[in-house]
Order: structure tokens, then C-alpha cells, then sequence
């Protein structure tokens, strides 16, 4: 199945909605040829929405021997707009605009499309554009006060769209909708899951490295944990995982990731002390982007580092190994900006952190997929739950929680303060209602305090406790006052310099998980 994206918000979740209805998808960009499409031979093809409106000149259009394939299609909001038009029907500026929840009615028994759903349901609109009238040989399947074509099909041809949002929660029957295009009016059966993933990953995986030599990052944390699992069950001892302690790491995290990683997988693991490296690249550095860059950059010289390090330890084979394992997921790609016309929010280390002379060719099974279904694939893969259950940490670690320079000295401080906030949470059984927990050291502002009847001048700590499904969207977890009473008592008692805990109480969005 393929997402074609017009620049939509929700372009990977409709992606999302697609898995979950057990179909395999992916999502390219509008200017994708019939002849790139044809290639991929989709069993069915969802049109996004988009910003622009599709009468002006220039405005985003499908290559028409897209249509001409075949391919049963689902166009939305946008998408349905470009199906009206491009076959023939007629799209306009009303000056009936929805947004929001919108009720619609339903005609008749509603088609394939809406089979099963009642008369009347809630969708969720966002649109200033409507189908005046629907291509020749359509049928209007439902409609709404403003909006008389709020869906159509063409049954013959399996050509499909509706004017709303189903791919968003608020749409009441929006999920239904997608599985009756996907099964009911494509055929399409729901066989995907974490089996299959792993099956088509391993031969893909093997196609690509053959017998070579492949090196993969890994953290500790779930997603290159599963990514070298998948890449440890195609090639075997052809895996070596490198483990960079580039001293922007937690407290006690070295120790286990050696220890309980290799206990859980067997995998051969070498740990690169890259301390000293990564600091003295950060010297007078409080941009956030630029500590990313840096830290993505850093971390391929080292992995460059380790690679020639294995090849003359392995001095009879000598050859160089030319691939690279990344525990990359979706939302790394799209924040990164790496989706089709989607903005930069900000440059994961991982990818739009990368290097411009990037020498190896990255290997990453989990691109197109986000956390909670790469912990499925973990789960199959036979990983322990603590690792699946991991929460996650990011690469560039608590160089991105301090607000400020990067130091030795505030690193420790704050590798203190984190420290507590774990052992607290943990202690409370609150570590699965919490998706992750950033603490951030405030280095750059100071505050007035009294202690011990004197004055001090000291930092304030923020807590950024969320909860989450896949990260792309977030709110702060309610915690209980007494275990941030506990927390907030303890940092301001043990962790010198710091005067002040406070609590960020800002869903994402508009919000992101981490500071920085
Ligand atoms: N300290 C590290 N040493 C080696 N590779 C790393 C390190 N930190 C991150 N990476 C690489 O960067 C990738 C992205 O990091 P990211 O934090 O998103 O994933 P993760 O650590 O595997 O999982 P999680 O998101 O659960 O923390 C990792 O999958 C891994 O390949
Ligand atoms: O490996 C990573 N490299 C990075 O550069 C990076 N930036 C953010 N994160 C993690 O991604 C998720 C979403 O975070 P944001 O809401 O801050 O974008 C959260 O889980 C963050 O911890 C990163 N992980
Ligand atoms: N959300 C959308 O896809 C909007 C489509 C178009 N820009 C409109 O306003 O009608
Ligand atoms: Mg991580």
C-alpha cells in the first residue's frame, strides 16, 4: 500500500492506521511517476491532504497514469480533491468552510466505502475547498449541510474519497473507513505483522550486505536493540555492535548495556571510550542544532574509528566494512524534515545529523516504522522485556539537557539529578505509565534560593515527564505530588548548585519531548 503526500500533517498517520489495519504501507511523495508506481506494484494507494488548493496554478497534482493503473485508490481531503478534479468533476471555493468535528450523513447503504456505519456519524474536517460536483460515473456517498459531495465512489474502477479526516481519532468512524477501502474495496487481506516484518527485513537485509562485514550502533535502547537483533538473525557473526560512551551518557548506563545486552543477544560487543572527543567538540557550543550536528558527526569518526580498529584486528581478512546499522524510526526521519515537504523540527543525530562525507552505507530495517511496532518486533525477535519495555533515551543524550554549554562539570550534575528522578519513579511503579522522563539542567538561568540560612545562586532543574504512543505527539504525565515532592526535596538536598525543580506541564505539540 502507498501514502502518496501532499504535504500533509497526518500523512504517517495515515500510514499508522494502514498498519494497524494489518496492510504493509509506505509513503512517497506526489511527484512519484506512474511508472515509479507501476514498480512498486501497491495493492492500493491512499491520496493525503495537503495545504494548497488544487485550481490554483502550480498547486501539487498526481502524474495521471497514476489513475490509469488501476490500483484501487482512496483519495483524502486533499487527496479527494485532486480525484474530483484531475477525473473531471468540478472543485471550488465555497465559502463553506469545516473545521472540526462536522456531522455527516450518509446515502443509502453508503457503498463499499461506508458499508456498515449509520446514517449520521461525527468526521473530523479541515477544509475551505469543496467538490462542487462529482467526476462522471461516480456516486455521492454522503454529505454534509455544507458540503453536498463529502464522499464518492466509483465502484468499478475502486476509486474512492471522502472530504474528512479518518485517519484521526476524532473521526468516529474513521478507522472503519479505512478498513473497508483497504479489505471490503481493495481486497486487500490483513496479513501484515510483526512476523512478516521480520521475514521480509532478514532477506532484504541479506540482499544488501551479502557475506560483508557490518558494524551497528547501539545504545542500550530499544530500537538498535532490535535493529541488531534483526541484522544478527540475517548475517550472524558477520555483526559486530559498537557502543560509543561519548560521556553525555547516563548514570551506570555503560555497565548496562555491557553487561545486560550481550547477556540477552550474545552479540559481540566493543565499546569505544569517546569521551574526551565529544566534549572538546562541543567547547563553547549552546545552539541546540549545532550540538546535534557536532554530536552526529562525532559519532560517525568514531564509529570510522572502531571500523579500522576491527579491520586490523581481523588483519588476515583485511577488508573494510562498508555497512553501517542505525536503529532509525519514522519519527526520527519527519522531525529530521526527511519526509516530503515536511519541515526540520529538529536534526535527529541520526539522520540529519549526519555528516555530508558519510563513507558507510546504512543499513536501517525500522525506518518506516514507529516505537510501539518496533516493540512488537522485538517482542517476536524473543528480546527480554526489559529491553522492549525500554524507554527511550536519545542519542545525543544529556548533551541536549543542558540548556546551555555543554561541560564536564554540568554533566555531572545533571547525570546526579537524573539519576534521583529514575530511582524515584521507579520506586513509585510509575516507569510504564511514563513514556520517558527528560530532566533538564536550566544551565543558563540562575536563581536566588536560601539554604541553610544563606543565600544561593543556583540552577533550576525542569522535569519533563510525558506520556506517549509514538512520539510524534505527547502529553505530560500527571504525576502524584508526593513522589514530586520526594524528587524535588531530594535534588535541591544532594545535588550541589541546583536551588529549584520545576515541572513542564506543555503537551507536544507545541511542546517537544526534549528541550533541545
Ligand atoms: N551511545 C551510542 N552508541 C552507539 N550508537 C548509538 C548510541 N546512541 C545512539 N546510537 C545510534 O543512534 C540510533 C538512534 O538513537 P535512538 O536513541 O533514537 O535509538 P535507540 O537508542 O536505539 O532507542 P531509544 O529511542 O529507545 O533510545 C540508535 O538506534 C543507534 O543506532
Ligand atoms: O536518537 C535520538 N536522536 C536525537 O537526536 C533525538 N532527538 C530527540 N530524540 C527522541 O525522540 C523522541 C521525540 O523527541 P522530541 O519530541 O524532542 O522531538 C523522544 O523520545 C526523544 O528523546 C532523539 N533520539
Ligand atoms: N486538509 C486538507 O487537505 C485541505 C485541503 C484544501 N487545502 C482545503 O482547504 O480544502
Ligand atoms: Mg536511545
Amino acid at each position: 500500500m502507498l501514502v502518496v503526500d501532499f504535504g500533509a500533517q497526518y500523512a504517517q498517520l495515515i500510514a499508522r492506521r494502514v498498519r494497524e489495519a494489518n496492510v504493509y504501507s509506505e509513503i512517497v511523495p506526489h511527484t512519484i511517476s506512474a511508472a515509479e508506481v507501476a514498480a512498486k506494484n501497491p495493492a492500493g494507494i491512499v491520496l493525503s491532504g495537503g495545504p494548497s488548493s488544487v485550481y490554483e496554478t502550480g498547486a501539487p497534482a498526481l502524474d495521471p497514469g497514476i489513475v490509469e493503473l488501476g490500483v484501487p485508490m482512496l483519495g483524502i481531503c486533499y487527496g479527494f480533491q485532486v480525484m474530483a478534479k484531475q477525473l473531471g468533476g468540478e472543485v471550488a471555493k465555497t465559502g463553506q468552510r469545516e473545521y472540526g468535528a462536522t456531522p455527516v450523513a450518509v446515502s443509502g447503504d453508503g457503498g463499499d466505502l461506508l458499508a456498515g456505519q449509520p446514517a449520521t456519524q461525527t468526521t473530523w474536517m479541515s477544509h475551505g475547498d469543496s467538490v462542487v460536483r462529482a467526476p462522471e460515473g461516480f456516486s455521492v456517498l454522503a454529505s454534509t449541510a455544507s458540503t453536498p459531495v463529502a464522499a464518492f465512489a466509483h465502484d468499478q474502477r475502486k476509486l474512492y474519497g471522502v472530504q474528512w479526516h479518518p485517519e484521526v481519532k476524532h473521526s468516529e468512524f474513521g478507522q472503519r473507513v479505512i478498513e473497508n477501502f483497504l479489505h471490503r474495496a481493495a481486497g486487500i487481506p490483513a496479513d501484515w505483522n510483526a512476523g512478516n516484518v521480520i521475514a521480509e527485513q532478514v532477506e532484504r537485509i541479506r540482499a544488501q550486505i551479502g557475506d560483508g562485514k557490518v558494524i551497528c550502533g547501539l545504545s542500550g535502547g530499544v530500537d538498535s536493540a532490535v535493529a541488531a537483533a534483526l541484522v544478527h538473525k540475517a548475517v550472524g557473526d558477520q555483526l559486530v555492535c559498537v557502543f560509543v560512551d561519548h560521556g553525555l551518557l547516563r548514570k551506570d548506563e555503560r555497565r548496562q548495556v555491557q553487561e545486560d545486552y550481550v547477556k540477552a543477544t550474545g552479540v559481540r560487543l566493543v565499546t569505544v571510550d569517546a569521551e574526551q572527543q565529544f566534549l572538546d567538540a562541543l567547547v563553547g557550543v549552546s545552539d541546540p542544532e549545532q550540538k546535534r550536528k557536532i554530536i552526529g558527526r562525532e559519532f560517525i569518526r568514531t564509529f570510522e574509528q572502531a571500523e579500522r580498529e576491527l579491520v586490523a584486528e581481523a588483519a588476515s581478512e583485511g577488508e573494510p566494512i562498508r555497512f553501517l546499522v542505525q536503529g532509525t524510526l519514522y519519527p526520527d526521519v519527519v522531525e529530521s524534515g526527511g519526509g516530503s515537504g515536511t519541515a526540520n523540527i529538529k536534526s535527529h543525530h541520526n539522520v540529519g545529523g549526519l555528516p555530508e562525507d558519510l563513507q558507510f552505507e546504512l543499513v536501517e530495517p525500522l525506518r518506516t516504522l514507529f516505537k510501539d511496532e518496533v516493540r512488537a518486533i522485538g517482542r517476536e525477535l524473543g528480546l527480554p522485556e526489559e529491553i522492549v519495555n525500554r524507554q527511550p533515551f536519545p542519542g545525543p543524550g544529556l548533551g541536549i539537557r543542558i540548556v546551555g554549554e555543554v561541560t564536564k562539570d554540568r554533566l555531572e550534575l545533571l547525570r546526579d539529578a537524573d539519576a534521583i528522578v529514575r530511582e524515584e519513579l521507579t520506586a513509585a511503579g510509575l516507569d510504564t505509565e511514563i513514556w520517558q522522563c527528560p530532566v533538564v539542567l536550566l544551565a543558563d538561568v540562575r536563581s536566588v534560593g536560601v539554604q541553610g540560612d544563606g543565600r544561593t545562586y543556583g540552577h533550576p532543574i525542569v522535569l519533563r515527564p510525558v506520556s506517549s504512543e509514538d512520539a510524534m505527539t505527547a502529553d505530560w504525565t500527571r504525576l502524584p505530588y508526593d513522589v514530586l515532592a520526594r524528587i524535588s526535596n531530594r535534588i535541591t538536598n544532594e545535588v550541589r548548585d541546583v536551588n529549584r525543580v520545576v515541572l513542564d506541564v506543555t503537551s507536544k505539540p507545541p511542546g517537544t519531548i526534549e528541550w533541545e
